[in-house]
């Protein structure tokens, strides 16, 4: 007998039951997917085909998932081991495109979460590039160059044999920047014998690296969110924002936004943040530069050279700024953090790093007036500007930075456009939160769906 087919509700609620009890020990793989599959009842509506063929099931199950040994040797001689990721998570519109996280936190559940957001970000670009995300619970803080290249070499030992420019293709992400995606390409080089670099992205230019990359992430969230304030008839000129972390996202973002008026008056690190009253920009981003490639994880030394205040411990979110922009990790922004957010009278959280709120503070934030721009409309320049490095690389020639910088911004305002108006064509208004998940799933459901069941 044919099964009942169920309410869109009702069908995505047995979804997520799944995935929690298949899932139980990986929150923040729950949390991504509870985040996005709630906006996605009207979808269901209009094609009542993807439940008779379970599509949504199939979305939220990775194709592959690769966990291996990464065993290497320390500056004293000692063998260290730790563990590597690789999920292929959905590969319907295009090679597996992803960062690489090295960070202790890492464990299958980060790589997961961040495999599945990359789907519907990788979506949104309009660029031929499926999702998929890896890395390792190496910790790069205090390492030597040689300790981080005799891990990497490691690493690719076994990574090279699952990636490869028409199969999936890894990038940086939290401790990996360009130093560690040299190292990986070198060995990945020796152990192919060919220059096949449309393997990785994120390059140095002397061997395929695009011009503008290394800004693309931080770039993109400008734009994005200048997007957001056009759109209610004001700009950055004369507000002030407050970023958090002081990686690639952080200096990036920092420097679009100082071009376009605004003044970032935070960053912060694991241990506290700074507040800066006279701006972070110019020569004081540079210097976050230093402090990233330094190793040492540590906002302190910002506050220790430019003589500015320090908060350890804290969070940069009481300070009372006109935007709010998240740029290091996850889970950054929790209910609480939203109500100090909410009670400083700020009406726009743009986000920067992948997920940083949970989804307790969006509601929190949304059902206050405060807009939000989720992660993965926001940060998608980055990604954005990575299949263009791939493009580069397969017609081997390179663009120029003008002409990067011109097809990410427009990239970025597309994005914000085919957001407002999914959220707008399936019932959820101005929520760009709604409209990122619908305009991305639609894409690879609609792949998903024409190439059968599998
Ligand atoms: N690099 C890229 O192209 C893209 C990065 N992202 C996201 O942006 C965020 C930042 O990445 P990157 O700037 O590339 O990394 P990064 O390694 O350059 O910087 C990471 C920053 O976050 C801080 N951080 C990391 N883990 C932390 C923790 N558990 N607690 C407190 N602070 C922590 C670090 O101190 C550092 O300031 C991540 O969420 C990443 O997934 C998103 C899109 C693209
Ligand atoms: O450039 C890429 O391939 C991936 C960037 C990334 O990891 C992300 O968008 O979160």
């Amino acid at each position: 007998m044919a099964k009942v087919r169920p309410n869109p509700s009702a069908y995505i609620e047995e979804v997520i039951e799944k995935v929690k009890k298949r899932n139980p020990y990986e929150p923040e793989f729950i949390q991504a997917v509870e985040e996005v599959l709630k906006s996605l009842a009207p979808v269901f509506e209009k094609h009542p085909e993807y439940i008779d063929e379970n599509l949504l099931e199939r979305f939220v199950e990775p194709e592959r998932q690769i966990m291996f040994k990464v065993p290497w040797v320390d500056d004293n001689g000692n063998v260290q081991v730790n563990r590597g990721f690789r999920v292929q998570f959905n590969g319907a519109i295009g090679p597996y495109k992803g960062g690489l996280r090295f960070h202790p936190s890492v464990y299958i559940g980060i790589i997961k979460f961040l495999g599945f957001e990359q789907i519907l970000k990788n979506a949104l670009t309009g660029l031929p590039i499926g999702g998929g995300k890896g890395g390792s619970d190496f910790d790069p803080r205090g390492k030597s160059d040689g300790e981080v290249m005799r891990f990497c070499q490691s690493f690719m030992i076994e990574l090279y044999r699952h990636i490869g420019p028409d199969i999936d293709v890894p990038a940086g992400d939290i401790g990996v920047g360009q130093r560690e995606i040299g190292y990986l390409y070198g060995q990945y080089r020796r152990i192919k014998g060919a220059f096949e670099n449309g393997v990785l992205t994120g390059k140095g230019l002397s061997y395929g690296g695009s011009l503008v990359r290394l800004e693309a992430t931080g770039f993109g969230i400008a734009y994005f969110c200048n997007e957001i304030l056009k759109h209610e008839g004001t700009s950055f000129e004369g507000k002030t924002i407050a970023l958090s972390g002081f990686g690639n996202v952080t200096w990036s973002t920092a420097k679009k936004i100082t071009q376009l008026g605004g003044k970032v008056v935070t960053v912060s690190g694991p241990d506290g943040y700074v507040y800066d009253p006279d701006g972070i920009s110019g020569e004081k981003i540079d210097y976050l530069r230093v402090m990233r490639s330094s190793g040492r994880d540590r906002v302190q030394d910002y506050a220790d050279k430019y003589g500015v205040e320090f908060f350890p411990g804290q969070k940069p979110w009481g300070v009372k700024v006109d935007v709010v922009i998240p740029c290091a990790t996850q889970n950054e922004i929790h209910l609480e953090d939203a109500k100090k957010i909410v009670a400083n009278g700020v009406k726009f959280v743009c986000e920067g790093s992948n997920m940083p709120c949970t989804n307790e503070a969006i509601e929190y934030l949304q059902s206050n007036g405060v807009i939000v721009g989720p992660s993965k409309a926001a940060n998608a320049g980055g990604v954005a500007v990575s299949a263009l490095e791939m493009a580069q690389n397969s017609m081997r020639l390179s663009w120029s930075e003008e002409e990067v910088d011109r097809r990410l911004h427009e990239i970025v305002v597309n994005i914000y456009r085919n957001a407002i108006k999914a959220a707008e064509e399936y019932g959820f208004g101005h929520n760009l939160v709604a409209g990122a998940n619908i305009a991305g799933f639609l894409k690879v459901a609609d792949a998903m769906h024409s190439q059968g069941n599998y």
